[in-house]
């Protein structure tokens, strides 16, 4: 397992190891021994989620579960390529408003750990894209909220218009959004 810091404190890229044969390749797409070996604690997780999008530029995003329900969320490609993104939203965060980015592929195995406290979205850069995530709390539909996608200065190398939900249409701007997250210092 391979960990690598971004940009943005608590975001982390982790790169299971994969063991390739003539079969294909076997990995551990998901190991908390591992992890924790490897300096990485987690909080437990309740949920998986999967989804697939159909035509390249698909773009979900940004979202957010409120507390008391707010979402960690540790994300991988199951099929092909996506750009993944996270947007500090913790108010009085040194790092309130940034963003990261990482492209997560079938081929590159990469995941993308994204804390409570941040905006997730991500675009697909091929059709059938398939995502997969753990989530840290359960759905709550209540607590479900967005911000525009092109409101945070992300560069999401679109290079048609996005297929986007009308929820997603309808967000509020950055600039005009009221977080329900406070800084409590870099956590897991
Ligand atoms: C997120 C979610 C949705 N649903 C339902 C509600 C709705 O009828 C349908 C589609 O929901 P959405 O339009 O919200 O799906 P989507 O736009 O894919 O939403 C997801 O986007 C990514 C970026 C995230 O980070 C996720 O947490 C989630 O917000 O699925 C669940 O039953 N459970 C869930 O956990």
């Amino acid at each position: 397992m391979e960990l690598r810091k971004t940009s943005l404190p608590g975001v982390v890229v982790l790169t299971p190891q994969r063991f390739g044969d003539h079969r294909g390749f076997f990995s551990e797409s998901w190991n908390r021994r591992v992890l924790e070996a490897a300096g990485l604690h987690l909080p437990e997780f309740v949920q998986d989620n999967h989804s697939m999008s159909l035509e390249v530029g698909t773009l979900r995003g940004l979202h957010f579960q409120a507390p008391p329900h707010a979402q960690g969320k540790l994300v991988r490609c199951g099929r092909g390529r996506l750009f993944d993104v996270a947007v500090d939203i913790r108010k009085g965060s040194p790092t309130y408003g940034q963003w990261v980015g990482e492209e997560l592929s079938y081929e590159n195995g990469r995941q993308l750990w994204i804390p409570a406290g941040f905006l997730h979205g991500f675009v697909t850069r091929e059709p059938d894209t398939e995502i997969i995530y753990k989530c840290t709390d359960h759905y709550a539909p209540d607590c479900d909220g967005a911000v525009r996608w092109d409101s945070c200065g992300i560069d999401w190398g679109l290079k048609v218009d996005p297929v986007l939900s009308e929820k997603d249409t309808i967000a509020p701007q950055l600039a005009d959004f009221d977080s329900p997250f406070t800084y409590e210092g870099t956590q897991a």
